[in-house]
């Protein structure tokens, strides 16, 4: 499923986060967005779900503009992963995780073998089976990351769409989601996720997007945006961006000062 945004802009009251925003995100891909703090990647993300209003430009899901699809549709397709919150409602893992079948759950019944099929084989793929009986709120930080991770993949979603989903995970968990997310994509799901990391976005972005200065600075494969150069204008620091030896992995780090 295509998913073409068109010259948006959007805000919060009188003060514009973003302007003049425009890109596609193809079938199968992954496209990395990249930025600094405050910048306005979660509120891009928001916008493109309809929860922050556009101020311009237009979305276009599949050819349509996004607001003639129904609210369950357009749940049935977009899956969003948010940044780990405080947990508010004792429910267990599993039951969360549940919760990501709704759209697929017809409107008064009740989740049947398949759906809870699904949720279970999710939670074992991602390495948190054996926290399905636990109480939302009585696992870590890292835990709940997970949980919503595996809630947005139980929804079998088209569009994945995934703020900082490796922010507070240890490196296991890093690495799992990540190869994850590979492996989404080969199965034709469109995802757009943000990370800091510009290792996480040469391990799996097919394109790289730089917003700076509310826009899209930069567009395209991720050696040619994630430059030296480009960490350098956007944090005022040094790197060194190389392939490992023996391997076809790119990797960033920072220049050691002589
Ligand atoms: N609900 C809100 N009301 C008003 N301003 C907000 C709101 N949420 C975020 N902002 C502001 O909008 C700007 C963009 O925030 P946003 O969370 O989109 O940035 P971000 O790029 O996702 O940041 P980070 O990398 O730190 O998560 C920031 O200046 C932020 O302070």
């Amino acid at each position: 499923m295509r998913l073409e945004i068109d010259r948006i802009a959007f805000g919060y009251g009188s003060r514009l986060v973003g302007q003049d925003i425009s890109f596609t995100l193809e079938e199968n891909e992954v496209l990395v967005l990249f930025g600094p703090n405050g910048v306005g990647k979660t509120t891009l993300f928001k916008s493109l779900l309809g929860l922050v209003p556009l101020r311009a430009g237009s979305i276009r899901l599949d050819g349509q503009p996004i607001g003639s699809w129904s609210g369950r549709e357009r749940a049935s397709r977009i899956a969003y992963v948010p940044q780990a919150h405080a947990a508010l409602f004792p429910f267990t893992v599993e039951d969360l995780v549940l919760m990501g079948r709704a759209p697929h759950v017809g409107m008064f019944a009740t989740p049947g073998r398949r759906d809870r099929d699904i949720t279970a084989a999710t939670l074992e793929r991602l390495g948190i089976g054996h926290l399905a009986g636990r109480a939302y709120t009585e696992i870590s930080g890292g835990e709940r990351q997970i949980a919503l991770i595996a809630r947005a993949l139980a929804q079998e979603p088209s569009i994945l769409v995934m703020d900082e989903p490796t922010a507070s995970l240890d490196y296991g968990h890093q690495m799992r989601v990540l190869d994850r997310v590979r492996e989404l994509a080969g199965e034709g799901v469109s995802i757009v996720l943000s990370t800091h990391n510009p290792d996480h976005a040469f391990q799996v972005a097919d394109r790289v997007a730089l917003v700076f200065q509310s826009r899209l600075a930069a567009l395209g494969l991720p050696e040619a945006v994630l430059t030296a150069e480009a960490l350098k204008q956007l944090y005022d620091i040094d790197v060194v961006i190389g392939m490992l030896a023996g391997s076809n992995a790119r990797l960033c780090a920072p220049r050691n000062k002589t």
